[in-house]
């Protein structure tokens, strides 16, 4: 079963187009990875995904309906954590998801019952009664979640939902995220960050400038870079380091330094090796190891777009 259906969505502002003829479906059970760089276009998607933003052209359809058709089926069925924390702060914790299930239509017994198990999940029962301006970042990342489940919605989006807290709240989340996946939730989870991508996600996919650029299970993804290979060479010092002369031999895909770390990309086929070696001599730079790396997400992601996920 489908939970999510797009096809050819497009987003227009004025000249701009933020999505480009865009096509996408999910299946029931995933957690879906939406990765792009800033401005690639997920929070524009996401928005219209969520009705709160008007597609220029295209259709969306959750488990088989339209969204515009059926807009009180798609609420209903649709949770989402968005960027911003959207809580109150002056209201408690179990206020503010109670107001939140209460605009899906839930009432009397059923919305108090909803909102303390909401509330529970996320790991804040004991603070229910507490108000979220004197909460941590991750206890108000865990309160916004708590409003987005508590009317059980069968596809919840979170977009960037562990931006800039704690370790132990990230954890907590990632965790929460799993379960809720497990009690049958189907999950579009946006991030920055590749390893909790790898680390969550059933399946992916690429988005770049509007459109979708590869899609696939991590499996999938990393083959597409079969012909290419990661080597890490660790120097004295990169001050004298022109990393776009790297850039430039034959075979050499992208280059990133770290401190004292070059990370090449290279073309398996070709053999460059030898002249990235060369090159770092010419310029007095002392080796000190060199390792081969299997590829990652975030290789695949900079070898298709050209450019690091966290700019
Ligand atoms: N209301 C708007 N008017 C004009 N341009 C917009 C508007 N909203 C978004 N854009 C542009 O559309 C593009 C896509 O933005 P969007 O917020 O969807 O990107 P994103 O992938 O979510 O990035 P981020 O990771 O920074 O959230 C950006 O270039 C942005 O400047």
């Amino acid at each position: 079963m489908k939970v999510l259906e797009i096809r050819n969505l497009t987003k227009r502002f004025d000249d701009f187009i933020a999505v480009d003829n865009l096509s996408l479906a999910i299946e029931e059970g995933e957690i879906f990875g939406f990765l792009g760089a800033n401005g690639a276009g997920k929070s524009t998607t996401i928005n219209m995904i969520a009705s709160l933003l008007h597609s220029t052209k295209g259709e969306i359809e959750i488990l088989g309906k339209n969204i515009t058709r059926y807009s009180t089926f798609a609420k209903n069925n649709i949770g989402i954590v968005p960027q911003e924390l959207a809580i109150y702060e002056d209201m408690t914790a179990d206020e503010n998801v109670s107001f939140f299930a209460g605009l899906y239509g839930l009432r009397g017994a059923q919305l108090k019952k909803r909102t303390d198990e909401a509330l529970e999940f996320v790991g804040l029962k004991d603070k229910a009664k507490s108000f979220p301006k004197n909460f941590s970042g991750g206890m108000k990342r865990r309160l916004n979640i708590a409003c987005a489940i508590a009317h059980r919605p069968r596809l919840l989006i979170m977009d960037e939902p562990t931006v800039g807290i704690d370790p132990q709240s990230r954890s907590y989340i990632l965790e929460s995220v799993k379960k809720l996946n497990k009690l049958g939730c189907t999950i579009i989870y946006t991030s920055h960050y590749m390893e909790e991508v790898e680390e969550i996600c059933s399946s992916i996919a690429i988005i770049d400038h509007g459109k979708i650029i590869a899609e696939g299970t991590k499996e999938q993804l990393k083959s597409i870079i079969t012909n290419t290979k990661d080597i890490w060479i660790e120097v004295t010092s990169t001050e004298a380091l022109k990393a776009e002369k790297i850039k430039e031999i034959n075979g050499v895909n992208t280059v990133e330094v770290e401190e004292n770390l070059i990370k090449i990309n290279f073309n398996a086929e070709v053999n460059s090796l030898n002249k990235v070696i060369q090159k770092l001599m010419e310029n007095d730079i002392e080796i000190r190891s060199l390792d081969a790396h299997e590829p990652n997400l975030e290789t695949v992601f900079l070898t298709l777009t050209g450019r690091n996920l966290r700019d």
